[in-house]
C-alpha cells in the first residue's frame, strides 16, 4: 500500500525517489513545473508507490513516464531515505541510485532537468525533505 495511518491520523505518503547518476558522478535533478505543489523547487525523479508495487518497480515505471529512461529493478540500490512532515502528510521517502540505464533523460512532463553535482546541490533549491540527503549523495560520489 502506499498509504499507511498514523496515530494522530496524518498520513504517511510513501514516495520512492531516485538519483539518477551519469558518468562524470552528476546527479539528475528535475525541476517541479508551475501549478504543482512545491512548484519550482528541484528533487529527485520518482513518485507515490502505488497499490501492489514495490518503490523499485514504482521508480522502473516513473523514470519511463517522467523522463523517459529505461532502467530494471536490479540496477536500483538503496542509499538512504527521507523522513519529513508536510503539513498535510508525513512523507517517506526512501532514495534509491542508478548508475545503469538506457536513454537520455528527456523532460516529457513540462520539468527542466539538470545534471548536478551533489557538491553543487546546495544551489538548487529543493524540497525541505531533500536536504539531510545531499550528505549522503556527497559521500558516495
Ligand atoms: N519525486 C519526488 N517527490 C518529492 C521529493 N521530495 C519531496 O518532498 N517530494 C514530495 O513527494 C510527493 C511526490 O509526489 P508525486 O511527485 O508523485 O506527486 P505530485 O505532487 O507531482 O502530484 P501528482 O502526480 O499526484 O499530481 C510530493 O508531495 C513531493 O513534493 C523528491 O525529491 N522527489
Amino acid at each position: 500500500m502506499s498509504e499507511a495511518m498514523k496515530e494522530d491520523g496524518k498520513r504517511i505518503l510513501l514516495v520512492a525517489a531516485c538519483a539518477l547518476v551519469d558518468a562524470d558522478g552528476r546527479v539528475l535533478l528535475s525541476q517541479r513545473p508551475p501549478g504543482k505543489q512545491l512548484a519550482g523547487l528541484w528533487e529527485f525523479p520518482g513518485g507515490k508507490v502505488e497499490p501492489g508495487e514495490t518503490p523499485e518497480e514504482t521508480l522502473v515505471r516513473e523514470l519511463l513516464e517522467e523522463i523517459g529512461v529505461e532502467t530494471k529493478t536490479a540496477c536500483l540500490a538503496p542509499l538512504t531515505f527521507a523522513s519529513h512532515s508536510y503539513d498535510d502528510f508525513h512523507l517517506l521517502m526512501p532514495l534509491y541510485v542508478c548508475r545503469r540505464f538506457w536513454g537520455t533523460p528527456q523532460p516529457r512532463e513540462g520539468q527542466v532537468l539538470k545534471w548536478v553535482r551533489p557538491l553543487k546541490m546546495r544551489d538548487y533549491p529543493m524540497p525541505p525533505a531533500d536536504a539531510p540527503l545531499i550528505p549522503f549523495l556527497i559521500d558516495l560520489l
